[in-house]
């Protein structure tokens, strides 16, 4: 048999335990979104290097710093915000020692954490995190194995009792999450894409099949604004009904097992 004392071995057991804790990394991100942590620190740029004390200073009238700490660092372990070890002779802050020369932890963001800030079209990651651990899929996650013993009926469904686009579709709270994840997602991705992509040039009417927003063919229209004559963004009918007002964008609602509008070129993009 082999040593029990092996390097590996030990390693081995770190690494299982790791994974089953894992689940707090999610939820700690999901924290900090909730307390509008990367907005406080970004303030507009400034992007200050703040401790949790201040932090909570700006988001909150009360809270517990040192709790607040714990989620900071370990998110700076995964690379969302940086921390900065600042050496002071004395100040009140929970987080330095009570020696006379201490260490207070500072916190900045990453380009990981700068993905959570608001941006001027209020647009962020930040839905996309909240959306991700709603209750009704937080509840799905612990009947995954279901899907190995009966896969007739998915996870979700077993938790909800419907499926997850019926059961977002009845809430109006979760269909707007699910609008404004997908908008915080897709705008800086179809900028990118549009960048080096010219695959649309020359469409007169395009399809986007499970359009959310209508963002995506919005942003398309924007770079051919005289050849693209129409954009149809079909999604849901209490999706497309949320959809916002867009010159050149008609929302039509439906379902997509069942048809689709014609057009010259039809388009379909996932979050991921
Ligand atoms: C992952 S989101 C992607 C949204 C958008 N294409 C984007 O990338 O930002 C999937 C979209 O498909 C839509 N959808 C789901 N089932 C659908 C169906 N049966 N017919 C039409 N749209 C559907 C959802 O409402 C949602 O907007």
């Amino acid at each position: 048999m082999e040593d029990e004392t092996t390097e590996s071995r030990n390693r081995a057991r770190l690494a299982i335990l790791e994974l089953a804790n894992m689940i707090s990394v999610p939820m700690s991100l999901n924290a900090i979104v909730r307390l509008k942590v990367a907005d406080a620190i970004w303030a507009g740029g400034a992007n200050t290097p703040l401790s949790a004390s201040q932090i909570l200073s700006l988001v909150l009238p009360s809270g517990d710093p040192e709790n607040l700490q714990r989620i900071l660092r370990m998110l700076a372990s995964y690379g969302v915000f940086e921390e900065h070890l600042i050496i002071s002779s004395s100040t009140g802050d929970f987080s330095s020692s009570s020696s006379s020369s201490s260490v207070i932890r500072k916190y900045s963001l990453t380009q990981i954490g700068k993905t959570l800030v608001t941006d001027s079209e209020g647009l962020s990651y930040a839905a996309y995190v909240l959306q991700h651990h709603q209750e009704a899929l937080v509840r799905a996650w612990p009947l995954v194995h279901e899907a190995v013993v009966d896969p007739t009926t998915e996870p979700f469904v077993k938790a909800n009792g419907e499926p997850a686009y019926d059961h977002y579709g009845k809430k109006p709270e979760m269909n707007g999450l699910m609008l404004k994840a997908m908008s915080g997602v897709s705008v800086p991705f179809m900028r990118a894409i549009l960048d080096g992509y010219d695959g649309f040039r020359g469409v007169q009417r395009l399809v986007d099949v499970g359009g959310s927003a209508g963002d995506c063919l919005r942003m398309i229209l924007q770079k051919y604004p005289t050849t693209l004559r129409q954009g149809i963004n079909f999604d849901l009918p209490e999706v497309v009904a949320k959809a916002p007002t867009t010159p050149g964008v008609t929302h039509v609602g439906g379902d997509m097992f069942k048809s689709i509008p014609s057009g010259d070129a039809i388009f379909m993009k996932v979050s991921h």
